[in-house]
């Protein structure tokens, strides 16, 4: 597979050596240095490129991968508003594109067991729920998407919470995401129900970034067959 990187960061770092060792070559390297050459980029010589940028540069650099027909996996947290817009072109180009909030696989076995357990906890008011995301100091969004997307687990699944803050809220409706920002970790999620009597906890710890660049690989390696808008319940079938 010839592989263009979007971004070359911790996370493009990660997915070269992944996909190098999976006996894959990487055609191009893109970052703030050098992001006007993707405008020239020959597509015949890409078969899919892998974006792990940052939220002001997600947007640009997937557009114009669709519009030269490249199938793009993107991993780039803080940019979803523009997503639809994304979604829209890619389907008129009759291209391919992939989003997921975390490509790491033990996250994804966790969102599923985030939607059943909000759906049994929605019968006991008396447990309040939150969502508390721990991430190295240089990122740059808050909350991060995979709170995001726990957050949303939570909301479809329980009648009693409306929408998401990023603070702690004192309100039925509202779900508090709290953000903390330590030296070096790779992203650590906890769902807690809290209620008078006892606690019910769930939590994903990433050691390293190695799920989130393999995950990305292993996309990567599907989407280039692919049609249309895909997302994780149609890669992993979980
Ligand atoms: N979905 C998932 O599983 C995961 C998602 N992420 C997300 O991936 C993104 C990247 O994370 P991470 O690698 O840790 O961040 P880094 O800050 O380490 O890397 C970001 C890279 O993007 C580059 N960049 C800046 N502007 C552009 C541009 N216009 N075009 C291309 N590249 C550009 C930066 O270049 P320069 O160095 O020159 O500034 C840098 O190389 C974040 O949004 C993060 O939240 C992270 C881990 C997992
Ligand atoms: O910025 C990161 O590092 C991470 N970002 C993603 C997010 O915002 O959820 C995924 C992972 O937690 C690491």
């Amino acid at each position: 597979m010839r592989i263009l990187l979007l971004g070359y960061g911790k996370m493009g770092r990660s997915i070269e050596s992944i996909a190098l060792g999976r006996g894959h070559e990487i055609v191009g390297k893109i970052d703030m240095n050098n992001a006007g050459d993707l405008d020239s980029l020959d597509a015949s010589k890409v078969d899919v490129a892998i974006e792990f940028s940052q939220p002001d540069a997600a947007f640009g650099n997937i557009s114009k991968c669709l519009e030269k027909g490249i199938p793009v996996v993107s991993g780039t947290t803080g940019w979803l508003d523009k997503k639809p817009e994304i979604e829209k072109l890619c389907k008129k180009k009759g291209g391919a594109f992939f989003y997921a909030s975390n490509f790491s696989i033990g996250v994804n076995i966790f969102f599923k067991v985030n939607a059943f357990l909000a759906k049994m906890m929605d019968a006991y008011p008396e447990y309040d729920v939150k969502v508390d995301e721990i991430h190295h100091t240089e990122k740059k969004d808050a909350p991060s998407g995979t709170a995001i997307t726990l957050a949303e687990g939570v909301i479809d699944n329980m009648v009693r919470k409306q929408y998401w803050q990023n603070e702690n809220v004192d309100k039925d409706e509202a779900l508090s995401i709290l953000s903390y920002r330590e030296p070096d970790v790779p992203g650590t999620h906890t769902v807690t129900y809290h209620s008078e009597i006892d606690d019910i906890v769930i939590h994903h710890a990433a050691h390293t970034r190695k799920g989130f660049a393999l995950g990305a690989v292993l996309v990567g390696e599907w989407l280039p067959a692919q049609k249309g808008v895909k997302t994780m319940d149609d890669f992993l079938k979980l």
